[in-house]
C-alpha cells in the first residue's frame, strides 16, 4: 500500500487541522516545510480553520520568530519583513494584522513571450485548480506589448490545460482563474512603469499584508533593468518581495558574476530564486529519497560498487523559432552546465544533515568544487545537418535563418567528468546532451560493477557487460526507475536471461504528474529555496565548464555533423569506449 497523502488537497476540508492537531509525521517527508516552517515561526490562525502540515499548505500569516539567515531585504522599508522579531512584525503589519489574510501578487514579466504561455501560465491555473495558490492571489502580466486584460485573458485560455485525470468543473474553474489574471503594459526600465503597476496591485491587495512575486521571463540582458525597477517601484511595503529568475545566468563565470552582483544590488540572496526547471522534475525530486529512504542503494552509492553514471539528455526536435537564442549559448551552456551539472550533484552528494534547503545544497555545492577540471579531449561537440527521412526533408541547424551561416554553435555534447572525493574517484560520470536526435528522454543511468568471480559468467557469453546491473531513472518521457536484473528463464535448462524490476509511474499511479513549473511555483510562493540554484552553486558550475567552453571557442572547434534524427556523432561512443563503457540509451534492451 502506498502512503499517499494529497499533495494539494482540493478540499480545504482534508487540508486543515484543528489548532492543536498534530499534522501526520511523514508529510514532511513528502514536503518539507518552507524554512520559516523549519526555523521557528509561528503560523498564524487566519480563521478559526488552521492549515497546517499539509502538502499545499499555504503561507498564511506566517510571522518569523528568528531566522538567522534571512537579513532583512535589500530594498530597506520597502522589502521583506523576513529579518524582523515577531513583536516588532506584528508591529509593522498593525495591531489587526493576525485577522486579516495576506495576499500574494504574482506578476508575470515578459508575460507575452513564449514561456509564459507555454509553461508559467499553466503551471498557475494548475495550482489554482489544486487548491493551492493562497486565497488571495492576483496575476499581473508585464510587458511592453499593448494588451488589454480581455486580451491577455484570451491569449492564456489558449494554453490552459486541465488534467487528465481532473476534468471535473474544469472550464468553471478556468473562468474563474482568468477572472485574477490582468495586464499591465510597460517598459522594462521604468520605474515610472512599474511604479503604475504598483498602483494597480495595491488596488487588488485591498490594504492586506501583501506578498510580491516577480517572475522574470525575459532575456537575460533585462534582468537588471527590471529587478531595479521594479524593486524601486512595485516591491512589497509590509509582505515579502521575491523574484524568480529564469535561466540562462549568464554565458560564463565572468557574466555570471557580474549579473549576480547586479542582482544583489537590489535584491538579498534570499529573494532571488534562480529556476533550473529540472530540479522540478518528478523524478529529480525522487532522486533523494529512492537513495536515501532505501536501505538498498546508499550502500551501494560509490566508486566501490558504481562503475559509471550516464547523465543523458535528448530532444527529438532542433532549435525551431529559438535559434538566434541558442546560438549565443550552444548545448553545454543550454542543457550540461544547468541541468544536467544539477542531476549530477543531487546523485552524488553526501547525505545532507537535513532536509533543509541550505543543507542540501551545501553538499550539493561541495560535490561541483571537488569536480576535476573539463578537459577538452573528455569533450565531444556535434551539429545536427539536414536530412530527408521518409521523404520529409529536416533542416540543418544552420538552414535556420536566426542562425549564422558557418555558426560553430554545438547542438550535441558529451563529456566525461569526474569527481575528486574520496566516493566518487575514478568513477566516469558521462554526460550526453543533444538536440534533434531520434528520440526525446532524459535519464540517468547507473551501471554496476560486474559480480566478483561471477559463477555464471559462461551463461553470458562474451558480451559480460550484459550481465552487470543497471539502474535507470527515467525522467521523461514515461517516468520510470528501473532495475536491470539477472534471472533464470524458467524451464529445465540453465539459461539466464535479463529482465527489469520496474517501477513505471503510470501504471503505478492514477495521478497526472504535476509540470516542474508547478512546484517552483509553489515552492517560491512558499519560500522553500531547496530546488533553486544558490549563489555559489552557480559560481561552482560555470567555474567547472567556462575554461572548456573558452578553448571550444578560441580553437574554434568545429562539431562533428550528424544527420536530423539520429543517434548523434560517432564520437560520444569513443568518448564512452575510452572509459570502457557503453551509452546504456543505445543498447538493444535499454
Ligand atoms: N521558452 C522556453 O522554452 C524557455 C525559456 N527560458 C528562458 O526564459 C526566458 C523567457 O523565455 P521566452 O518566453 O522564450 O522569451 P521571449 O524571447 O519570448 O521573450 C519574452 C518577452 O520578453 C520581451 N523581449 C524579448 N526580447 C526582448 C528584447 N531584446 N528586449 C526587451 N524585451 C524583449 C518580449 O515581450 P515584449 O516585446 O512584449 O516586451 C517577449 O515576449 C528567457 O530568459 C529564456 O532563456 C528558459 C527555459 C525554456
Ligand atoms: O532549459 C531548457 O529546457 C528545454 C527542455 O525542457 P523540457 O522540460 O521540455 O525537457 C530545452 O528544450 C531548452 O533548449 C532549454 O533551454
Amino acid at each position: 500500500m502506498a502512503l499517499s497523502v494529497a499533495k494539494c488537497p482540493s478540499s480545504s476540508a482534508a487540508a486543515r487541522l484543528a489548532p492543536g492537531h498534530s499534522p501526520p509525521r511523514w508529510s514532511t517527508l513528502l514536503r518539507p516545510f518552507p524554512r520559516s516552517v523549519l526555523s521557528g515561526s509561528v503560523t498564524v490562525p487566519s480563521s478559526k480553520n488552521w492549515s497546517f502540515g499539509v502538502a499545499c499548505k499555504q503561507e498564511v500569516g506566517t510571522v518569523p520568530v528568528s531566522s538567522p539567515k534571512e537579513a532583512p531585504s535589500k530594498n530597506g522599508e520597502n522589502g521583506g519583513l523576513l529579518g524582523l522579531s515577531s513583536e516588532e512584525y506584528r508591529d509593522a503589519i498593525g495591531p489587526n494584522a493576525s485577522e486579516g489574510e495576506p495576499t500574494v501578487s504574482i506578476t508575470v514579466v515578459g508575460a507575452s513571450g513564449d514561456l509564459a504561455k507555454k509553461k508559467i501560465f499553466p503551471a498557475l491555473f494548475a495550482l489554482y485548480y489544486e487548491d493551492c495558490l493562497p486565497k488571495h492571489f492576483t496575476i499581473f502580466g508585464y510587458a511592453r506589448s499593448k494588451m488589454t486584460d480581455a486580451e491577455l485573458r484570451t491569449m492564456v485560455s489558449k494554453t490552459l490545460t486541465c488534467r487528465i485525470d481532473k476534468r471535473e468543473n474544469c472550464s468553471e474553474k478556468m473562468e474563474q482563474f482568468l477572472k485574477r489574471c490582468f495586464y499591465h503594459s510597460g517598459q522594462y526600465e521604468s520605474e515610472e512603469n512599474f511604479a503604475d503597476l504598483d498602483k494597480k496591485l495595491k488596488e487588488h491587495e485591498g490594504g492586506r499584508l501583501s506578498n510580491r512575486l516577480f517572475y522574470l521571463s525575459i532575456p537575460p540582458n533585462i534582468f537588471i533593468d527590471v529587478v531595479k525597477s521594479a524593486s524601486k517601484s512595485a516591491s512589497s511595503k509590509n509582505g515579502w518581495t521575491r523574484v524568480i529568475v529564469e535561466k540562462p545566468f549568464g554565458r560564463d563565470s565572468e557574466s555570471s558574476a557580474a549579473l549576480t552582483r547586479g542582482l544583489k544590488q537590489y535584491l538579498d540572496e534570499d529573494q532571488i530564486f534562480r529556476i533550473d526547471h529540472y530540479l522540478g522534475k518528478e523524478l529529480v525530486e525522487n532522486l533523494s529519497i529512492l537513495r536515501f529512504s532505501n536501505l538498498v542503494f546508499e550502500p551501494l552509492w560509490s566508486r566501490q560498487y558504481i562503475r559509471n553514471v550516464q547523465l543523458i539528455f535528448s530532444e527529438d526536435f532542433g532549435t525551431e523559432g529559438r535559434g538566434g537564442y541558442f546560438d549565443n549559448y550552444g548545448i553545454i551552456r543550454d542543457i550540461m552546465q544547468n541541468h544536467l551539472l544539477q542531476i549530477l550533484a543531487l546523485f552524488a552528494m553526501e547525505t545532507p544533515v537535513s532536509l533543509d534547503a541550505e543543507d542540501i545544497r551545501n553538499e550539493k555545492v561541495k560535490v561541483l568544487r571537488s569536480m576535476k577540471p573539463l578537459q577538452l579531449e573528455n569533450v565531444v561537440t556535434g551539429q545536427y545537418k539536414n536530412h530527408t527521412k521518409g521523404g520529409v526533408a529536416y533542416p540543418g541547424y544552420t538552414d535556420d535563418k536566426t542562425v549564422p551561416k558557418g555558426s560553430l554553435t554545438p547542438t550535441f555534447a558529451a563529456a566525461a567528468l569526474f569527481i575528486d572525493n574520496a566516493r566518487w574517484d575514478g568513477v566516469p560520470f558521462l554526460m550526453k546532451a543533444g538536440k534533434a536526435l531520434e528520440s526525446r528522454r532524459t535519464e540517468i543511468r547507473v551501471q554496476f560493477r560486474h559480480v566478483p568471480g561471477n559463477l555464471y559468467k559462461r551463461s553470458f557469453g562474451t558480451d559480460l557487460d550484459r550481465a552487470t546491473n543497471e539502474l535507470v531513472i527515467r525522467v521523461q518521457p514515461d517516468e520510470a526507475i528501473y532495475l536491470k536484473i539477472n534471472n533464470k528463464v524458467p524451464g529445465l535448462g540453465m539459461r539466464l536471461d535479463r529482465s527489469n524490476l520496474n517501477l513505471l509511474y503510470s501504471s503505478r499511479y492514477s495521478k497526472e504528474i504535476p509540470d516542474a513549473y508547478e512546484r517552483l511555483l509553489l515552492d517560491a510562493i512558499e519560500g522553500e529555496r531547496r530546488l533553486f540554484i544558490r549563489s555559489d552553486e552557480l559560481d561552482a558550475a560555470w567555474e567547472l565548464f567556462t575554461p572548456l567552453l573558452k578553448e571550444l571557442e578560441e580553437k574554434k572547434i568545429a562539431p562533428e555533423l550528424y544527420p536530423h534524427g539520429s543517434c548523434g556523432p560517432a564520437g560520444a561512443h569513443y568518448l564512452a569506449a575510452n572509459y570502457n563503457v557503453r551509452w546504456g540509451d543505445t543498447v538493444s534492451d535499454a
